[in-house]
């Protein structure tokens, strides 16, 4: 089953277009959990079996076990995910971008140790650095477009003055992935919840890929707003919100808070569609 063909499960099976991300920071884990760097995969595993039935993907972000040495328990989280959750694609928020040949074992590293469905990227350096990810058959790969906090307009809001029309970079950015990098049908865009006018205009310059927006929850995105710029019946998309859910609660009753929060949020984007 490829990516799209497991997002467009999962989507229907559970009627949702949230994903909850999975960023376990130890200092907020709760009760005999806090401060602990081996409950990781404990924390991720509970947080998934609470909402597997109310989401579109789970994205684990891989700098918060890395920094814990607790990349085995990424292997672990992923295993248990497939297992226990095996409807829902799991995106690993890794935001790479390298050379070919460092590419070619970041996508090894994503698609084969860990066993992600999808990947994120940068395309700053370029299609030579996101083509080795689309050798992987059926797996899927999503640009850094407008990302959701304030720096991204740094550069994404540049404009192109040597390209027609003058487009600002992130728009150039979604051409791209819509149309010439998109050889197979994997790519997909990152654009924030924080800038619902410019998921719109994402959107028209790429009405079919798949839109991944976080920003939802602690960033404040506004969940109505963002469905309502991106959402299309044929074209899916993923909103992420990590902290609100997973830090719904610092008591025992974390993982029936994130269930609760998550099945909150879910609905709320549901109802925002037109
Ligand atoms: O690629 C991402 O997932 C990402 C892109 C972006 O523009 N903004 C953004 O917040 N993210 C990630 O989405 C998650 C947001 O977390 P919360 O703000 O806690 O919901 C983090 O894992 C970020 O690294």
């Amino acid at each position: 089953m490829t990516f799209l063909d497991k997002l467009a499960a999962a989507q229907q099976k559970n009627g949702s277009l949230l994903c909850v991300g999975l960023d376990p920071e130890p200092a907020r884990f709760p009760g005999g959990y806090k401060d602990d760097a081996g409950s990781i995969y404990d924390f991720c595993a509970r947080i998934v079996d609470a909402t597997a039935d109310l989401v579109i993907a789970f994205k684990p972000q891989i700098a918060y076990f890395a920094a814990h040495r607790a990349e085995a328990q990424l292997e672990k989280l992923m295993e248990h995910m497939r297992r226990n959750a095996p409807h829902v694609p799991v995106i690993l928020d890794a935001k790479r971008g390298d050379i070919g040949s460092t590419a070619e074992q970041y996508a090894i590293e994503a698609f084969e140790r860990y066993g992600a469905d999808a990947v994120t990227l940068s395309p700053f350096m370029g299609f030579d650095s996101v083509a080795p990810y689309l050798k992987h058959e059926g797996k899927g790969a999503f640009l850094l477009c407008r990302t959701s906090n304030p720096g991204g307009a740094d550069l994404q809001g540049q404009r192109l003055a040597d390209i027609e029309g003058q487009p600002f970079l992130y728009e150039h950015v979604a051409k791209l992935a819509q149309g010439p990098w998109n050889l197979n049908g994997q790519l997909g865009l990152v654009v924030g919840a924080t800038y619902p006018a410019e998921i719109e205009r994402v959107r028209a310059l790429a009405p079919t890929v798949p839109l991944l927006i976080p920003g939802v929850g602690a960033q404040g995105g506004d969940a109505v707003a963002t469905v309502r710029a991106g959402w299309r019946a044929d074209a899916p998309i993923i909103v992420n919100s990590s902290r609100a859910i997973i830090y719904a609660s610092s008591g025992e009753d974390f993982a029936d808070a994130a269930k609760n929060a998550a099945r909150a949020t879910r609905d709320a984007l549901e109802a925002a569609k037109p």
